[in-house]
């Protein structure tokens, strides 16, 4: 893991994020920042608030205080189909893919957000409208290549196994060109071997695209293996933020997953691999 440079201003800032639904405060009172070039994940036990949290970003609903900036922009008056031109993609706890197209399709359809022209332009084929088509071919087949779906390129959806779909979803996301990519548990409905090959190419996608990575991530040998930092919530509310050892190591994190401290060597057992100290002590929350 590279480590991100934590002098430049932050790409992603999150200020005492809230919303309510009904009685239940999904976030109450939520501030982070996710630093240019680094993976930041978001864990905690169900019902934490993590999936709110992505879902005030994309803007699909709206906070009820608090402010999120994005690239110094903020969010908050941004429509959500304008999302994804600012650079921010997203994939979803569960797959959400055109099933009757193919995969190329997937990815030209998820591409589609960059074209701007006119309606008359892309009535007589105009030439900007060509180079456009050129450059959207040339995007997604370089997604195509670079997540190793070549073998699946011309095949629907819905014959994929499950692994692979969440490659396409992937691939769909990168055909966006973001500069922030959210992932919602890409790890969820994976086989060990599966799981693995999805830590390769986050950190591929990270170390060799440059993205940023937001994530929300149950599986703690996913989560030590490709995370910068991570923030951990209970009940809307701010835990712990550190490293992946840090985090996990962290008495409130342990109760908040297992109900009682007592019961904290379970957590720090299985596969959680100690990460070098990168983020000064100071910044993990007592
Ligand atoms: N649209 C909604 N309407 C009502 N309640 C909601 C809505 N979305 C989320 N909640 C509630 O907000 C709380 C936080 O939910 P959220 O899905 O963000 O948790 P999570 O940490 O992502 O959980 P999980 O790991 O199970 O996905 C939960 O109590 C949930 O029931």
């Amino acid at each position: 893991m590279s480590g991100a440079s934590q002098t430049t201003a932050p790409l992603l800032s999150v200020r005492d994020l809230c919303v309510q639904f009904g009685g239940v405060r999904a976030v109450d009172g939520v501030s982070f920042d996710v630093q240019r070039g680094e993976v930041f994940t978001l864990v905690g036990p169900n019902g934490a608030g993590k999936t709110t949290v992505f879902n005030l970003i994309s803007r699909i609903y709206n906070a009820s205080a608090g402010s999120i900036e994005y690239e110094g922009r903020a969010l908050g008056q941004v429509a959500p189909h304008a999302i994804a031109r600012l650079g921010i993609a997203r994939t979803f706890q569960n797959i959400e893919l055109f099933e009757h197209a193919t995969v190329l399709q997937n990815l030209l359809i998820g591409r589609h957000v960059h074209h701007a022209h006119g309606f008359w332009s892309q009535l007589v084929f105009s030439p900007a409208v060509r180079r456009t088509e050129r450059a959207t071919r040339r995007k997604v087949e370089e997604v195509i290549e670079f997540l190793d779906l070549q073998h699946y390129r011309d095949t629907l959806v819905t014959g994929l196994p499950y692994g692979v779909r969440k490659v396409v979803e992937l691939a769909r996301a990168l055909a966006t060109e973001p500069k922030l990519l959210l992932l919602d548990e890409p790890s969820s409905g994976l086989n060990v071997e599966e799981t693995g090959d999805m830590a390769f190419w986050i950190q591929d996608i990270r170390n060799d695209l440059g993205i940023t990575v937001l994530m929300v991530e149950h599986d703690m040998s996913l989560v030590s293996r490709v995370s910068d930092r991570v923030l951990a919530m209970s009940q809307g509310r701010v835990l712990a933020l550190g490293t992946p050892a840090q985090v996990q190591s962290h008495p409130g994190v342990i109760e908040a997953y297992l109900g009682t401290a007592g019961e904290a060597e379970s957590l720090r057992r299985p596969k959680l691999v100690a990460e070098p100290e990168r983020v000064p002590e100071a910044e993990v929350m007592q």
